[in-house]
């Protein structure tokens, strides 16, 4: 990263729409769309984001007086020019500079004394300053602290702490492109060194972060940036060609692509949001694969979108809390609030449902979040099962809940379901056999 070469005004501005609520991959789109600043934007706006108890209570304690609402842009100026001191990667005295200048980028000459005082003593007293800081330091919303301490009471700190690293960058190998051998080597010469995984033929993980145009083959679709954990998706749902497949909440479609990397004919991906679908169609583009039938739709309105032809295999990639991805999009810990846990477990539960009506007897369904919290992910697929005779779950070694930073991966869960094909009763006997064989069958 080079922060000299960073466009404060960009960076100002940015993380003041963080702070609104803003989602970090739009504003990444909207305002950086090209390569050149945007690494070091990303890296800028995920530390403050990831840091923003500690450096909300740091600015608090070194301003002694609040700054009034309409210096909220000040704010983010001293958040910005914080982290960047905090993070050491340039001499201290350009970094006070720098953002002692910015202060003319936002009209505020007036400040520029205030914001060289306050960085200096920041470098004075730092020490006792961060000592002071130390209770803020896991810089998680209350709500989700309380969460992850009831369900995991060994594992939380470690949770916590794999949230606030950065995470490394896992590619995708195109296999109809090049092999992940060979790609491994066109790395090397790139001085990209990137490690393979024993369950995962197609990845290849590199420790420190590049711009994809860094990446050999990048325009050529050889490779697809998805993390280890989203991955496994596509292998535990294990597509053949021949088969019908649904993908029904795709966008913005690294698990679409990677399914259709197995040679599927016949895939439906549909997604409710038209702008993410285009980042599908984009990306499919890119990869040089078939284009798939893509719609626009609620998926759990069946009627408006089923052609009424059942699916042999459905991918369940479900809206969720996004508790897992902290480390990947840190907005996270601005953005969610206690109650959309359920407000997701609500739409998690209608999406089951109504897509279990289109699953062909004798189908798999994957459902998968990218949670850690039970009631979207263990405790939803029971509430499933108890309501759903026809349903079971299907043992594979792959399921189940994965914590953020497990082999250096996301935070994922995933449940396989089987629909129990209901015979059509030749006798009595043979259909009360058949129940009896469907219910032991159930796990
Ligand atoms: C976890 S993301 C999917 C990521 C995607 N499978 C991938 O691998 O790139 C969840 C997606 O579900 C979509 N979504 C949410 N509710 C939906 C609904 N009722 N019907 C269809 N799509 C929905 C969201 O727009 C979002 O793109």
């Amino acid at each position: 990263m080079k922060p000299a070469r960073l466009d404060r005004g960009l960076a100002i501005a940015g993380l003041q729409r963080l702070w609104a609520g803003t989602r970090l991959d739009d504003l990444l789109m909207e305002m950086a769309p090209e390569q050149a600043g945007r690494g070091t934007l990303q890296w800028l706006w995920s530390a403050c984001l990831r840091q923003h108890g500690s450096l909300r209570r740091l600015t608090e304690l070194l301003l002694r007086k609040a700054l009034r609402p309409e210096d909220e842009d000040l704010s983010a100026l001293l958040h910005l020019a914080l982290e960047e001191l905090r993070a050491g990667q340039r001499p201290d005295f350009a970094v006070v500079n720098d953002w002692v200048g910015a202060c003319a980028l936002l009209h505020k000459e007036w400040a520029r004394g205030l914001v060289n005082a306050l960085l200096r003593r920041y470098l004075r007293e730092r020490e006792p300053l961060e000592e002071q800081i130390r209770d803020a330091h896991w810089n998680h919303p209350q709500w989700l602290v309380r969460r992850l301490q009831q369900v995991y009471p060994t594992q939380w700190p470690d949770i916590l702490a794999a949230n606030l690293r950065e995470a490394p960058l896992w590619l995708r190998v195109n296999p109809q492109a090049i092999t992940p051998a060979a790609y491994a080597e066109r790395l090397a010469e790139a001085s990209l060194p990137a490690q393979s995984h024993a369950g995962l033929p197609e990845a290849l993980r590199l420790d420190t972060a590049v711009p994809v145009r860094a990446l050999p083959g990048w325009e050529r679709g050889w490779v697809s940036i998805q993390d280890g954990a989203a991955q496994r998706a596509a292998h535990i749902l294990a597509p053949r060609p021949d088969e019908r497949v649904l993908d029904a909440c795709a966008a913005p479609g690294g698990k679409t692509t990677h399914l259709l990397s197995f040679g599927v004919r016949q895939l439906t991906a549909l997604d409710r949001s038209q702008a993410r679908l285009e980042r599908l169609r984009r990306e499919l583009q890119r990869l040089q694969l078939p284009l798939p039938s893509l719609h626009v739709a609620d998926a759990a309105d069946v009627d408006a979108w089923w052609d009424g032809m059942v699916f042999d295999a459905i991918l369940l990639d479900a809206p969720c809390t996004a508790s897992g991805v902290i480390r990947r999009h840190p907005d996270i810990l601005l953005r969610r609030r206690e109650d959309d846990v359920e407000r997701v477990r609500h739409e998690q539960r209608r999406l089951l449902a109504a897509l279990w009506r289109v699953l062909k007897p004798g189908g798999r369904l994957l459902y998968c979040t990218c949670s850690v919290l039970p009631e979207e992910n263990g405790e939803q697929i029971a509430s499933f099962l108890e309501e759903h005779d026809d349903a079971r779950a299907l043992p594979h070694p792959q399921c189940g809940q994965r914590l953020p930073g497990e082999e250096g991966m996301d935070g994922f869960f995933y449940a396989l379901l089987g629909k129990i094909p209901m015979a059509v009763p030749v006798s009595r006997e043979t259909d009360g056999a058949h129940c009896r064989a469907a219910a032991q069958d159930r796990v």
